[in-house]
């Protein structure tokens, strides 16, 4: 059964992305393609839009309007637009793959409370690597323990508007769980001037912004006399864009609920 899918933030660097990967597969169709209502690119076509000939799918800057024409809409856009579009989605019982990250504990808890009427699969990276490095990193905190200090790095493009990485706060998450602490008291996001020696409860954060770079994380443990460090480089959103349409053929058998790419990959 071909899965008909909706795209919002269609015409950033990950909706392009995604209207070529959602086309390269036999089991999706691009069905729908959604931007900010006063974009200069409603009605363009979206596959010229993304560089691969024309797809006879117009932009359209309101998503209320084609709501009936597609089973999933992935949304790789901004914290406010994805609210809504959300809000609109559980309204409608459609399926939802969220990308877009740097929300709020508060804009978190608001699309939780929206699985109780349609699937939401949310995850700050689809790339399989990463989740496979998500996996890895539980067993690294686990054995190395808290005879280490953590340190994680992560470097993107110059465009990127949040930080850290919505991937490094994962990474976090993931090693703070393993290690039975809080990131939200653990964290150190940045040093400077006269910080002290190093207390090794922080998980100390490093944020690189320049040029093109897709996507670099290191989760680093170090110890005295060793160090393992666990890296990911992704050099094409199309690690990103495949895996979205990954969880979205698999998010439309699912029921309603709250699920992440973990989940899609059955790596819990
Ligand atoms: N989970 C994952 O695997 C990945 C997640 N991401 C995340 O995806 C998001 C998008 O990244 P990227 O494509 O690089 O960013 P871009 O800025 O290139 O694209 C975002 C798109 O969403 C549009 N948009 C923003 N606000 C609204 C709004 N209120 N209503 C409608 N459309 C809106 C933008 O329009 P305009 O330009 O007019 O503002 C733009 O076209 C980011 O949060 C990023 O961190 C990125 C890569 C992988
Ligand atoms: O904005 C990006 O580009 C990316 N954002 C995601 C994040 O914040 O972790 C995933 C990926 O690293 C690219």
């Amino acid at each position: 059964m071909t899965i008909k899918i909706a795209i919002s933030g269609a015409s950033g660097r990950m909706g392009k992305a995604l209207i070529e990967a959602v086309s390269a597969n036999d089991d999706t169709q691009l069905s729908a393609a959604i931007e900010r209502p006063e974009s200069t690119l409603i009605g363009a076509d979206a596959g010229e839009l993304a560089g691969i000939g024309k797809l006879g799918v117009a932009l359209s800057g309101d998503l209320a309007a084609v709501i009936d024409q597609f089973d999933v809409l992935i949304d790789f856009s901004a914290p406010a637009a994805t609210l809504n579009n959300a809000k609109l989605c559980a309204e409608h019982g459609k399926g939802l793959v969220i990308g877009t990250t740097g929300f709020t504990d508060e804009q978190k808890a608001e699309l939780e409370a929206r699985t109780k009427s349609t699937a939401l699969c949310i995850a700050a990276n689809y790339s399989t690597g990463v989740n496979l490095c998500l996996k890895l990193l539980d067993m690294a905190a686990r054995v190395m323990g808290d005879d280490v200090d953590v340190e994680i790095y992560e470097a993107h493009h110059r465009h990127k508007v949040d930080a850290p990485s919505g991937t490094a706060l994962r990474m976090g998450e993931v090693v703070a769980n393993a290690l039975g602490r809080d990131l939200s008291k653990t964290a150190v996001y940045g040093r400077e001037g006269q910080t002290g020696a190093r207390d090794r409860d922080t998980i100390g954060f490093a944020t690189v912004r320049g040029g093109d770079v897709v996507g670099d994380h290191t989760v680093m443990f170090m110890a005295d006399g060793e160090r393992v460090e666990i890296t990911h480089k992704a050099s094409s959103r199309q690690s990103f864009a495949r895996g979205a349409v990954r969880a979205a053929l698999w998010l439309a058998q699912q029921k309603p609920g709250l699920y992440d790419m973990q989940d899609v990959l059955d790596l819990h």
